[in-house]
């Protein structure tokens, strides 16, 4: 191989110097290409209260990353029915990352007090977290189907409708973990299921990825429980005993909604090993 030119060898050479990576086309710039026009002019306060910003904001994200949950979701459960484990398995660890964050994010709107917030509560009403149709369809796409949630949606339009009818539909991440399971010659009927798990947490030599990846499934279904007792704390220090926007109790609703749980199964299989 050639020696790399010294420096003072270089300099005599004159050449200009190259332009920095991509620069070639220079079409693109840093507010075009994250489109931030569009952006940063979609948080319109209806009152004005100060923290109304704070509390669109806080929103606005978190829909931003379900919408990448969604697609990471996505992307797990094809890789898990075409036997792509690995591939699975690196985009959980994204997938749970992303999902701390959106645990952690609660202290932010909690620096408003209740009163704060009473001064424009009542501007949004009757709207409320029911009407997320992203947040259903991470519940759905994770195997958690309640057909009953559409019709709490109110003004959804259809193809926010035809979104989620299809995300009832098709497999969820526990449809494609079993497909996972039988590729690997284990019985997946509901008498047999169990015995399957337990071969598969017994003999980490011929199954360990297989273990692996439930227990990724397992973090996933914890850390949505953490999300949801993290937000019936906030909805309890914000509005305390009071009925929601939305027209469920409030906080005991949203208690009730913390014992949800994705795959029952590997929470049973616990009290089996
Ligand atoms: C001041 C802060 C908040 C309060 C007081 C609050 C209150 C509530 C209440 C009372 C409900 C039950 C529906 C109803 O009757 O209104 C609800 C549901 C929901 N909220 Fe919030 N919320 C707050 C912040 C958030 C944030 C930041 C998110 C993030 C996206 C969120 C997402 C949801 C979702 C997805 C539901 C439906 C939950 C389910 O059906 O299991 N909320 N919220
Ligand atoms: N349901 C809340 C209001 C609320 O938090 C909210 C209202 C409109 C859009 C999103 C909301 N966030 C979560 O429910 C309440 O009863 O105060």
């Amino acid at each position: 191989m050639a020696a790399l030119p010294d420096r003072q060898a270089r300099a005599a050479n004159a050449s200009p110097p190259p332009r920095s990576f991509g620069e070639e086309g220079a079409r693109l710039s840093y507010g075009d290409y994250l489109r931030l026009k569009d952006l940063l002019a979609q948080q319109a306060p209806q009152s004005g209260a100060s923290d109304e910003l704070l509390f669109i904001t806080i929103h606005q994200v978190y829909e931003l990353w379900f919408k990448l949950l969604l697609h990471e979701l996505e992307r797990i459960r094809d890789a898990m029915i075409e036997g792509a484990l690995w591939r699975a398995r690196h985009l959980f660890r994204r997938v749970h990352a992303v999902e701390r964050v959106l645990v952690e994010q609660v202290q932010v709107l909690e620096t408003m007090t209740p009163q704060d917030f009473l001064e424009f509560r009542s501007v949004l009403a009757p709207a409320s977290g029911f009407q997320s149709v992203q947040f259903r369809e991470l519940e759905f796409l994770s195997g958690a189907k309640d057909e009953a949630y559409l019709g709490r949606l109110r003004d959804a339009d259809d193809a926010e409708l035809a979104r989620l009818r299809r995300r009832l539909a098709e497999p969820t991440l526990w449809d494609a973990y079993l497909t996972a399971l039988s590729q690997r010659g284990l019985a997946v009927s509901d008498e047999e299921i169990m015995d399957s798990l337990l071969a598969v947490a017994r003999d980490r030599g011929s199954y360990d990825d297989l273990w692996e990846l439930a227990e990724d499934l397992l973090t996933h279904d914890e850390t949505t429980a953490h999300w949801r007792m993290r937000h019936v704390q906030m909805v309890e220090r914000q509005i305390g005993t009071k009925s929601g926007t939305g027209g469920s109790s409030g906080a005991p609703y949203l208690r009730g909604r913390t014992r949800m749980q994705f795959f029952p199964l590997l929470w049973e299989l616990r009290a089996w090993l």
